[in-house]
């Protein structure tokens, strides 16, 4: 019996089932239902999806995310640092800063190590926020930006601001964090009809003025430990409301990411990344 090599690893607590596809092939009209099966906790391995690590014709390597539902991500910041981790430890590369391909663009990982050769961290350049509604995408004036806009969900009022790290994300800021009910209000935003593509959606209280705690509901995946990209867009969205400082300490559910977003214009992201298992999937 042939199954298909994996393994999982995760950031924070956000876990994912990684496939290296310079060993093995996948259909592409079976990577949606494959990822949905993957992630089933009772009848597959149980992630928040799966993450194929790939080459490239522009960049070292690409990577492509899959949501638990099945659907495809244009980004994931978790999914970068283990993807950079796994290239590295797996001598796939002996570069310590590469170029990794994702369907949102480019971006580059730098492996941090500790005195014994082993990856501590990894630093992702996510490249520049996008923040027109076009780059959501948002209904209203592709040209415009949403920071701290007030929409309707199902009829009470919420103040966004609308960020894209290569994918979408609504941030809102609140006084208190443990009042929020992430589970009813994240999937009514997801599925608002002002997102065509739905939302990932952040709430963030801030602690100081480098410093949050957050908790994200992720498009396709629901409640996570952790979001990488969402981690940037909290940092960005706070800095476009004069409430953050350009380098943010985020408190998420499964740990600690460092955010900067420098002058350069590019949010840097910095954290862990660990393997859980590696393993055949028989399914
Ligand atoms: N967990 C990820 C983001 C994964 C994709 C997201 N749910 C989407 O649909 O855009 C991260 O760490 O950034």
């Amino acid at each position: 019996m042939t199954g298909l090599k994996f393994t999982k690893m995760h950031g924070l607590g956000n876990n994912y089932i990684y496939v290296n596809l310079f060993e093995e092939r996948l259909r592409e009209e079976e990577l949606a239902d494959l990822a949905v099966r993957v992630s089933n906790v009772n009848t597959g391995i149980g992630s928040d999806g799966m993450i194929l690590i790939g080459p490239s014709e522009r960049a070292d390597f690409r990577m492509r995310v899959f949501n638990n539902d099945g659907s495809e991500a244009k980004n994931c910041g978790n999914g970068l640092r283990m993807v950079a981790k796994y290239v590295y430890d797996r001598g796939l590369t002996d570069k310590d800063q590469f170029q990794i391909e994702t369907l949102g663009g480019l971006v580059e990982a730098k492996i941090q190590t500790g005195s014994d050769g082993k990856v501590e961290e990894v630093t992702v350049d996510m490249g520049p926020p996008r923040l027109l509604k076009k780059d959501l995408p948002m209904l209203g004036d592709p040209e415009s930006k949403t920071i701290s806009e007030t929409i309707d969900v199902d009829g009470v009022p919420y103040t966004i601001t609308a960020v894209s790290m290569g994918n979408p994300h609504a941030v809102i800021f609140v006084d208190d964090i443990t009042q929020v009910d992430v589970a009813a209000v994240g999937p009514a935003i997801e599925f608002h009809p002002l997102f065509p593509e739905r939302v990932n959606v952040e709430f963030i209280q801030v602690v100081g003025r480098g410093e949050i705690i957050f908790r994200v509901w992720e498009r396709g995946s629901g409640i996570t430990q952790a979001c990488g990209t969402g981690a940037c867009a909290a940092a960005v969205a706070g800095i476009l409301n004069a409430r953050l400082d350009r380098k943010v300490l985020v408190h998420l559910l499964g740990g600690d990411l460092v955010i900067e977003w420098k002058e350069d214009g590019h949010v840097y992201m910095t954290g862990p990344a660990e393997y859980v298992c590696d393993g055949v999937y028989y399914g």
